[in-house]
This record gives C-alpha cells, sequence and structure tokens, in this order.
C-alpha cells in the first residue's frame, strides 16, 4: 500500500501571529486537508492547538455540495502579489471572483497613486487575470503601461525591504510620513504597517497602546 501524504503549505507558516517575537517556523503533513483547493475567499480558516493539530473551520454557511476552500496565500495581499505567489509555489494563475475584480470587492488593496501629478486618484489594474495588463486611474482615467507598474512595484519592495522590522519608531514614522507619499491608504503595504504597529504597540513591554499611536 502506498500512503501518498500531501505537504499542506509548502512554506513555513507561522504559529501565534506573522509580526510577534514569539512566532515559529513550521512544517506540518496535513494529508486530509491538504486536498482543499484554493480561493482567495476561502470559506474556512486552519485552527491549531497547542499539540499542533489542526482543525478546519467554516467561515460562513457552506451549502451542502458547494466546495470547501482555503486560501494558500496572505489574505491581506494585493491581486498581483496573491497571484504571482500563488504562480511561482502553487503553479497556477488564480481566476477566482476577487482576482477577476479590479477592485478587489472595493478594498483596493493593491491600488498605486496616479502618475499625473495633479491627480489624487489610485491606479488599479483594468484586466487583472492578465499579468501585463495596463492600469488605469479610477478618479481622471490615465492609462499606465504594465512596465511602468512594475518599476513601481519593484522600487516599492527595496524601500520595504530596507526597513528595519523590528524598529518600531522606524516603522511608525515610516507610517505616518512616508509611506503615503509613495502608495493610498488602502494598499496592501499600509495595512502591514498598520498590523505590524498594532502588534508591536500592543505585545511590546514599554510599548503598550497608550495614544502614541494616532491617525493623521
Ligand atoms: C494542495 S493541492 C490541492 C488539491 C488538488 N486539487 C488535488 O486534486 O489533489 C494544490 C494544487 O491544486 C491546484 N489548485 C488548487 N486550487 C486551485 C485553484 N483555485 N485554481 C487552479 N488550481 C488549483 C494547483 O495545482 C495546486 O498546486
Amino acid at each position: 500500500m502506498i500512503l501518498v501524504i500531501c505537504i499542506l503549505n509548502t512554506n513555513a507558516f507561522q504559529m501565534a501571529t506573522p509580526y510577534g517575537k514569539k512566532e515559529m517556523s513550521l512544517r506540518g503533513l496535513y494529508p486530509v486537508a491538504s486536498i482543499l483547493n484554493h480561493n482567495c475567499v476561502p470559506n474556512t480558516r486552519n485552527c491549531f492547538n497547542g499539540d499542533l493539530q489542526m482543525t478546519v473551520k467554516a467561515t460562513k454557511t457552506i451549502n451542502a455540495g458547494s466546495e470547501i476552500f482555503t486560501c494558500y496565500s496572505g489574505m491581506l495581499w494585493g491581486t498581483p502579489a496573491r497571484r504571482l505567489y500563488l504562480y511561482k509555489s502553487k503553479h497556477f494563475l488564480c481566476d477566482c471572483e476577487r482576482c477577476a475584480d479590479p477592485t478587489e470587492r472595493g478594498t483596493l488593496l493593491a491600488a498605486l497613486k496616479c502618475f499625473s501629478t495633479e491627480c489624487q486618484g489610485s491606479l488599479l489594474p483594468i484586466q487583472p487575470l492578465k499579468t501585463t495588463t495596463a492600469w488605469r486611474c479610477l478618479e481622471c482615467g490615465m492609462r499606465v503601461p504594465n512596465d511602468n507598474i512594475c518599476v513601481i512595484q519593484s522600487a516599492l519592495g527595496s524601500l520595504m525591504g530596507s526597513l528595519d522590522l523590528k524598529n518600531v519608531d522606524e516603522l511608525e514614522n515610516f507610517y505616518l510620513n512616508r509611506i503615503t507619499r509613495y502608495v493610498p491608504r488602502t494598499n496592501q503595504i499600509v495595512l502591514d504597517l498598520q498590523c505590524r504597529l498594532v502588534w508591536e504597540l500592543g505585545e511590546t513591554d514599554g510599548l503598550r497602546w497608550n495614544g502614541k499611536f494616532t491617525e493623521t
């Protein structure tokens, strides 16, 4: 008899929270859960107990006969980031409803600032399921070729890579004073910074939430 065991997620997954110092990188073998297909709006979430046993819990009503989905990628990543990750690590291009919606259900997670200096609008992919799609400003309609978008995305990646994520003052300063010069507040980078800051300010000794973290 051949027993086939699938690895649910070949990437190290994090216990507790991806932002905390208590995080551990582990790999797990979960043969039943590994059967689940991916959707960017999944109807389940994975929970782990202290013995690392996994429970798959429904997050909404799942009618009989409907497919049970998990999410292989980050839930708060924008469509280009999710699709690239899924393609590189799982070898498929997701074409779910969320990926097909340029606004991602109005969340604008991948939005970039319009290239026109007179415009305050957000750029979004015109055809998000096409990897080389041009982007267009929701406000002024300006069309930007995909190559130019890639340059900005790569520069943002380098900018984020240069940040010391453990330095709360640096993170806070970057969040309050710099990042929104480059991307709209809806962008996944802003959300990620907010989550990191909430975690660090809430959980680090001496940095308890004290009104220091204020929106401007
Ligand atoms: C962990 S397996 C999932 C179970 C697999 N569908 C099976 O039948 O054994 C992961 C693989 O399933 C496929 N897959 C999962 N979700 C998908 C989706 N939304 N669209 C296309 N392929 C998907 C991809 O080939 C991916 O690498």
